[in-house]
C-alpha cells in the first residue's frame, strides 16, 4: 500500500504507510500529506480530518534518518524541516477538529505529528515521546511551539520536551497528552469517538475550530514555529547529531 485517504464517517482519514521504517516520514509522505490537507482545506462537508498510521506497530519514528542523513548543514536541514513544519501548521490550522489516531508507537516528528492534531486517540500498546534530545537536536517540525500553546500544562509540557524519552499511553493520558486512550481495533476507536461530533452540525464544529485557531494566531503559533525550525537546524549541524544518528542506523550491523 502507499500513503491514503479514507472517507470514514463523515470525515477523512489519512494513512501514512512505510510499515518496513515504521512509517518513517520522508519526502514522499511530505507530499501526499500535504495533498491531503489541502483536499481537506476545500471539503466544506468534511467533519473531522484524521491521521494514523498502517499496521500495528507504529504511528510514525518521525523523520526517516536514512534519508535526511544525507543533510548535513543548517542549510540543507533547514528547507526540510520548514517544509514539514508549515504542512503540519496548515494540517492543524484546518477549519476542522484534527484527530491523531495513534496506533503504535509514535516517535520524534510522529510525536509532532500527533501533538499538531486537537487530539490524541492513543492504542494502549503504543510508546510516545519526543526523543530528539537523544540524537542531540531539538524537535524541528515545530513540535514544542504546538505542545506549548496546545496544553495548559506547562511543566508537564517542558518536562516531555527536555526528558526525550517515551511514555505509555497511560502516563500520557495523566498528563493530558493523550485525550483517550483505547484497546483493539483503531478504526472502532475513531468511530466511537466521531460518533459524538457526528449529532452536532459541521458549522458549529467550524465555529468553535475557528476560536482555538484565533487563539493560535494572537499567541503567535506560526512565528514560534519559524524559530524553532532555525534552532533545530543550527543543532543539526552538529557532530553531536550525526554520530548519534550513526549509532541509530548501525545498531544491528
Ligand atoms: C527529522 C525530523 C526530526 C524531528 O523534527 O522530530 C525527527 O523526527 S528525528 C527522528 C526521530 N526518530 C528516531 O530516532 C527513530 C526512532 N525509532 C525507534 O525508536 C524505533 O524504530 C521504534 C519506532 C520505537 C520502533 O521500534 P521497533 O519496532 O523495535 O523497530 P526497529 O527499531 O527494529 O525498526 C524497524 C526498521 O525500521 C527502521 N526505522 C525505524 N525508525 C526509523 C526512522 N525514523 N528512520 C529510518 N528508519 C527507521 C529501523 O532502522 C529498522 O530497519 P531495519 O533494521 O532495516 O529493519
Amino acid at each position: 500500500m502507499v500513503h491514503h485517504v479514507e472517507h470514514v464517517g463523515g470525515g477523512a482519514v489519512f494513512t501514512i504507510d512505510r510499515q518496513e521504517k515504521r512509517n518513517a516520514v520522508n519526502d514522499e509522505l511530505m507530499e501526499a500529506l500535504s495533498a491531503a490537507v489541502d483536499l481537506a482545506a476545500s471539503d466544506g462537508t468534511l467533519r473531522f480530518f484524521a491521521v494514523t498510521g498502517a499496521g500495528d506497530a507504529a504511528f510514525c519514528s518521525g523523520g526517516d534518518l536514512s534519508e535526511f542523513h544525507l543533510l548535513k548543514t543548517a542549510e540543507e536541514a533547514a528547507p526540510m524541516l520548514g517544509k514539514m513544519a508549515d504542512i503540519l501548521l496548515r494540517m492543524s490550522r484546518l477549519p476542522m477538529p484534527v484527530i491523531a489516531l495513534v496506533n503504535g508507537h509514535a516517535v520524534g516528528g510522529g510525536c509532532e505529528i500527533a501533538t499538531a492534531c486537537d487530539y490524541r486517540l492513543v492504542r494502549n500498546t503504543a510508546r510516545c515521546g519526543y526523543i530528539q534530545g537523544t540524537l542531540a537536536i531539538t524537535t524541528g517540525w515545530g513540535g514544542a511551539s504546538h505542545l506549548f500553546v496546545k496544553t495548559g500544562n506547562h511543566a508537564g509540557a517542558l518536562r516531555m520536551l527536555t526528558e526525550s524519552k517515551v511514555h505509555t499511553a497511560q502516563a500520557l493520558l495523566e498528563t493530558g497528552w493523550a485525550t483517550e486512550t483505547f484497546d483493539g481495533d483503531p478504526e472502532a476507536a475513531l468511530n466511537r469517538f466521531t460518533e459524538r461530533l457526528g449529532a452536532i452540525h459541521p458549522t458549529v464544529l467550524r465555529a468553535y475550530k475557528q476560536a482555538a485557531v484565533r487563539k493560535w494566531d494572537a499567541l503567535g503559533l506560526e512565528s514560534m514555529i519559524r524559530e524553532e525550525v532555525a534552532e533545530c537546524a543550527r543543532l543539526w549541524a552538529a557532530d553531536a547529531h550525526h554520530e548519534a544518528v550513526d549509532r541509530f542506523l548501525n545498531k544491528k550491523k
